[in-house]
């Protein structure tokens, strides 16, 4: 693989999308390629509808890793090979943490048997960075925003906020851990220097 895949995770609210869509405007990072799970193909329609409903948990498991699945095949796999460096919103560690939360009453180490899950046909992230808050702050933060997910509630979320720090702290190498409970001209400022310095210029050389 030649080019970098970047992906930016955290609990809903965390401010991810609003850093997304300042990268993609940003002359600095026009050369890579902006992207995000759930995807926008009809395997994400599928798992929209499953967040809209209250799907068996394994069932929407397996409709987020049919898209993960899709999503490397048609675009990071070819991607990366081409020398295009990748941002993507959400990618795997949503899945370890977030579902690695909804099957706390099934598996002992849902976190685990999710990760497992991905082994040997994933593509892992050169870099993850993980936009920490307190789920207390993020919840406020949307609450004006219209339709919730049905993830955006205080319990579930600091589950889902101790799987991504227990991740962080698994791989040290992989994640960096920002905080993003700050202005966002700052978290702005952290996360461009995070990634201007992992891939270049955000061009191919
Ligand atoms: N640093 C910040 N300070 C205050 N408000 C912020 C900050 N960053 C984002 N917001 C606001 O918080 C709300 C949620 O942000 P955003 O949609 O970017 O989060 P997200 O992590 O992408 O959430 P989700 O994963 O649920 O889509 C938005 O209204 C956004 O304008
Ligand atoms: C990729 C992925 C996402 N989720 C959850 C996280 C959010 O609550 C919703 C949708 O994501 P958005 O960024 O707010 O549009 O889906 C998940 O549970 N598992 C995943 O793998």
């Amino acid at each position: 693989m030649k080019g970098k895949l970047i992906t930016l995770e955290g609990i809903d609210g965390s401010g991810k999308s609003t850093i997304c869509r300042l990268l993609q405007d940003d002359l600095g990072f026009e050369g890579c390629i902006f992207t995000r799970e759930p995807t926008t193909s009809w395997f994400g329609d599928a798992v929209n509808r499953a967040l809209r409903s209250d799907t068996d948990h394994i069932a929407e498991l397996m409709l987020f890793l049919a898209d993960h699945a899709d999503h490397i095949s048609r675009l990071i796999r070819p991607s990366l090979e081409n020398g295009d460096n990748i941002i993507s919103d959400r990618y795997s560690a949503s899945r370890c943490a977030y579902q690695g939360a909804t099957l706390q009453d099934i598996f002992e180490d849902p976190l685990d048997w999710v990760r497992f899950l991905h082994k040997g046909w994933t593509i892992d992230p050169d870099l993850i960075i993980l936009f920490d808050i307190d789920p207390e702050v993020a919840v406020k933060r949307c609450g004006d925003r219209g339709e919730r997910s049905k993830f955006e509630k205080m319990e579930f979320l600091k589950k889902v906020r101790s799987n991504y720090l227990r991740l962080a702290a698994e791989e040290p190498g992989r994640f960096v851990v920002v905080n993003a409970d700050r202005p966002l001209n700052e978290v702005q400022e952290e996360v461009f220097r995070i990634i201007a310095h992992a891939v270049g210029t955000g061009n191919k050389e």
